[in-house]
């Protein structure tokens, strides 16, 4: 399918600014992430990943600037069934059927009858097709999320931390999911606090403290920075920020 890669990007924020609770948690963002690519949002816990993905896909007030999603204002109906978003919190029926929740969000999306079966195979959930989603282990759970945002071959997919408690072969095996569907034209913005998933994205953004420290490919960042890791680049890029006002994080940027 060609979804327009090299075309206008999937998301451009400019000058995003929101305030939660009275702080203002996102300063003026600006920001591009392209179509058929996979872009790793990163930055210590609190510093705004989950409220910029909330702003991409309308769910956020937004207090300042824009946010625009495949050509339209996030959030606009046209987007509601090319966007598939998953929360860091499993959105599906305990009391269902792996497959019976994958049919009930088919129907209501409208997506071809022949989709849950599609995207239970496709995050590796075929054998338990059958089970009930209570009975499954939080990782299983997680990838009926997963599957549910997959119906309907979203344009765009804004994961929120959609590796988080998975084991090394299912982190692997996910990956190869999001590049598989990179290269088929969907763009994925997918948010981490895992630094060393950084070098499986063809882009990252890096966030602190609600502002964008750095944009661009781990090689560039790299190579910026003359760090040998993205953690290290991290921090350099944390040392020469002039916005830099709280302490340094440790070694686990988390
Ligand atoms: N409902 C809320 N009301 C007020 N402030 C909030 C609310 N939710 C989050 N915040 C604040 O907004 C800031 C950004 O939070 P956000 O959840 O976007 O960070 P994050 O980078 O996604 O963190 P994590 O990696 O831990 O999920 C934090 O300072 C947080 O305390």
């Amino acid at each position: 399918m060609n979804y327009g890669v090299g075309s206008a990007p999937a998301i451009r924020a400019a000058g995003l600014t929101v305030v939660r609770g009275g702080r203002t948690v996102l300063h003026g963002l600006d920001l591009d992430v392209p179509r058929g690519s996979v872009t790793g949002l990163l930055g210590p816990s609190g510093c705004g990943k989950t409220t910029l993905l909330r702003s991409i896909v309308g769910v956020q007030r937004v207090a300042g600037g824009r946010v625009e999603v495949l050509g339209s204002p996030a959030g606009s109906a046209a987007l509601r069934d090319r966007v598939g978003y998953v929360t860091q919190a499993p959105s599906v029926y305990g009391d269902l059927s792996v497959t019976e929740n994958l049919r009930y969000f088919a129907a209501v999306l409208g997506a071809p009858p022949s989709d849950p079966g599609r995207v239970i195979a496709q995050v590796g959930l075929t054998a338990h097709a059958h089970a009930l989603v209570a009975r499954l282990s939080g990782g299983q759970r997680a990838r009926v999320s997963l599957a549910a945002a997959l119906l309907g071959t979203p344009e765009l997919l804004v994961l929120d931390e959609p590796t988080v408690g998975l084991d090394p072969v299912l982190r692997q095996d996910l990956w190869q999911l999001f590049r598989q569907l990179a290269d088929g034209g969907a763009a994925l913005l997918v948010s981490s606090h895992v630094m060393d998933e950084a070098t499986r994205c063809d882009r990252l953004l890096l966030m602190r403290d609600g502002r964008l420290l750095a944009a661009g490919t781990p090689a560039e960042l790299l190579r910026r920075t003359g760090a040998s890791d993205i953690d290290s680049a991290f921090l350099a890029l944390v040392a020469q920020d002039p916005d830099a006002t709280a302490a340094l994080p440790t070694g686990d940027p988390s």
